[in-house]
């Protein structure tokens, strides 16, 4: 099982490199990779295995944050009614909705030990392409913390983070297109 010792951190290079599209159909080793991160998630979600083996909580992972330098990403969000359950290649956004949204906590980062305060501006819906575990191509629409993990863990396959998203000069303003509460 994955841990945070697989979890590459801020300063290694791989986390700003842009990863290499993955050949469909996928390998067994690249569809095993995919399983496993999915595994951590569900594992650093779950209290007692957190516990267990000092697993940070997260709702999504990208294969750069685990050395692998390859556009693969996992998200998994409980939700009441639904598990938004993900395990994509070659993930990319097709188009948007005007109306942009924010964590009012902010954002963190399995691969950032450390705080970075400030609104991370993202798409509130967003249409996005990949391709699912077995080769096959799929299409997503997402809103609320699903479309904003997703757009995380896309821009860890173009070695963004999410800090780079945040007005320098105030990080606290709140984003343009933003629909108010
Ligand atoms: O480091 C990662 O990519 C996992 C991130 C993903 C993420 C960060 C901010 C907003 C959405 C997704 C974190 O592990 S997820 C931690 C977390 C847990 C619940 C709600 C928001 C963030
Ligand atoms: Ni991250």
């Amino acid at each position: 099982m994955l841990t945070m010792d697989d979890i590459v951190r801020e300063g290694n290079p791989i986390l700003r490199a842009v990863a290499s599209e993955v050949m469909m159909p996928p390998t067994q080793e690249e569809k095993e990779t995919l399983k496993k991160m999915r595994e951590f998630l569900i594992n650093s979600q779950d209290d007692e295995i957190a516990e267990k083996y000092k697993l940070r909580a997260g709702i999504g992972l990208a294969a750069p944050q685990i050395g692998i330098s390859k556009r693969m990403i996992a998200v998994y969000i409980p939700e009441e009614d639904k598990i938004h359950d993900y395990t994509l290649f070659n993930p990319k956004v097709i188009s948007h909705s005007v109306e942009n949204t924010y964590l009012e906590g902010g954002e963190g980062c399995l691969s950032v030990d450390r705080e970075v305060p400030g609104y991370v501006p993202r798409h509130a819906r967003v249409k996005v392409k990949a391709y699912n575990i077995d080769g096959k191509e799929i299409t997503l629409k997402l809103k609320g913390l699903p479309a904003i993990a997703i757009q995380h863990e896309i821009d860890h396959l173009d070695g963004i983070m999410f800090y780079d998203h945040i007005n320098k000069a105030d990080p606290f303003a709140i984003p343009d297109h933003c629909a108010t509460n």
